[in-house]
């Protein structure tokens, strides 16, 4: 695990979209990105609309979640709503290159059917679906996709992608589990902002096996993982 840390926040997202470049450009041909939600990623769309718009060859991108609250996509809680609205319609990225978690349905049976759309849609490394890059939030409390601190058997569950419920709010979640996560597959894992001091800290330290955190155990296991930062 490699931490990049930058000055600004503007910096370190631009660091991370020339990471993402440099992955595209070593892989041609369709390049499947599953992407998260959260405050961080509506900041990453603002800047690629604004100043990516003929830097980065959107054909080629696939999109993909690694979570998705349960919530209609008009919801302003959507991820996907969110990435409609600040990235896909601005840039106006075919329907058919978004492959969304559907929150608005059963999340039980919406896991089942995103689990056989990825085994259709990617290519399979080790028996399991391998995404291109994957680009991984942080929250406060060391979650990861929809992956919390009270529900460590998601880490290594048999399924690709099931359901989980925030621990705070309740909200029910799909998402993607730890071996589809660890699946050989670069991690871009950006966390910006000074409220996230202490989760950089955190995460600089390691895993602690007498606390493990969802994040600090992706991090333990990736074989490529950069944490990207604006913190110092
Ligand atoms: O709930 C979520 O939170 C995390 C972290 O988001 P952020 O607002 O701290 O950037 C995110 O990675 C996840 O996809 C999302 O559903």
């Amino acid at each position: 695990m490699e931490i990049k840390r930058y000055k600004t926040s503007a910096e370190a997202l631009e660091g991370l979209t020339g990471l993402l470049a440099d992955l595209m450009s070593a892989r041609p041909g369709p390049f499947h990105l599953a992407i998260s939600g959260g405050d961080t990623p509506k900041n990453l769309f603002k800047l690629w609309v604004d100043a990516y718009k003929d830097k980065i060859d959107w054909k080629q991108l696939r999109f993909y979640w690694v979570d998705e609250r349960c919530v209609p996509p008009a919801d302003s809680e959507s991820n996907y709503g969110q990435a409609k609205l600040l990235l896909f319609d601005p840039l106006q990225i075919p329907d058919e290159h978004i492959f969304r978690m559907k929150g608005e349905v059963d999340p039980v049976a919406e896991a089942a059917r995103y689990a056989t759309l990825l085994d259709k849609q990617l290519p399979k490394v080790n028996g399991l679906p391998r995404f291109d890059c994957i680009m991984l939030g942080v929250g406060g409390d060391m979650h990861t996709a929809s992956i919390f601190p009270g529900n460590l058997a998601l880490l290594t569950a048999k399924e690709t992608v099931t359901t989980a419920v925030h621990p705070v709010s309740g909200q029910t979640r799909v998402t993607l589990t730890g071996p589809v996560l660890l699946n050989d597959t670069p991690l871009l894992i950006p966390v910006i902002g000074a409220s996230k001091a202490p989760v950089i800290e955190a995460l600089a330290r390691g895993l602690d096996p007498q606390n493990p955190t969802p994040s600090a155990y992706v991090l333990s296991k990736a074989n490529h993982a950069t944490v990207i930062t604006d913190v110092n």
